[in-house]
């Protein structure tokens, strides 16, 4: 995928240490999944960017090839990508993620 959608994709997660593909906006997620994330990293106190897929079909699909991971929502820590609503939650509820987070901004 050597085109401009993956290099929008990789400014993106380039420009944005906590960046999320989401369905809707931080104030109006417009999915349950999305929501999830949002409300998760609201709640640890993260600053982080959004990108609507909605907004952008080709974003929507790029992402999903750049990751190789299926769904939509996708957060990306320092370029990295860190997972879904399941996986945060399950950081959230173990009690990790806001140390990863943490520990991978200060890098
Ligand atoms: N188990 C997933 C749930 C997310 C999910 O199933 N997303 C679906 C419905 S919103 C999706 O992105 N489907 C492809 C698409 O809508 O483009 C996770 O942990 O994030
Ligand atoms: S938009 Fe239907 S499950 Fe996300």
């Amino acid at each position: 995928m050597e085109n401009p959608t993956k290099n929008k994709i990789q400014n993106l997660i380039d420009l944005n240490p906590v960046m999320v593909f989401m369905k809707g906006t931080k104030l109006m997620p417009q999915c349950g999944f999305s929501n999830n994330v949002v409300q998760i990293l609201n709640s640890l106190g993260v600053t982080f960017n959004t990108f609507d897929v909605l907004s952008d079909f080709e974003i929507r699909e790029g992402i999903k090839e750049y990751s190789e991971w299926p769904t939509i929502p996708q957060v990306y820590l320092k370029g990295e990508f860190l997972g879904g609503s399941d996986i945060l939650i399950e950081m959230y509820n173990a009690g990790t993620l806001k140390e990863k987070i943490e520990i991978a901004l200060a890098s």
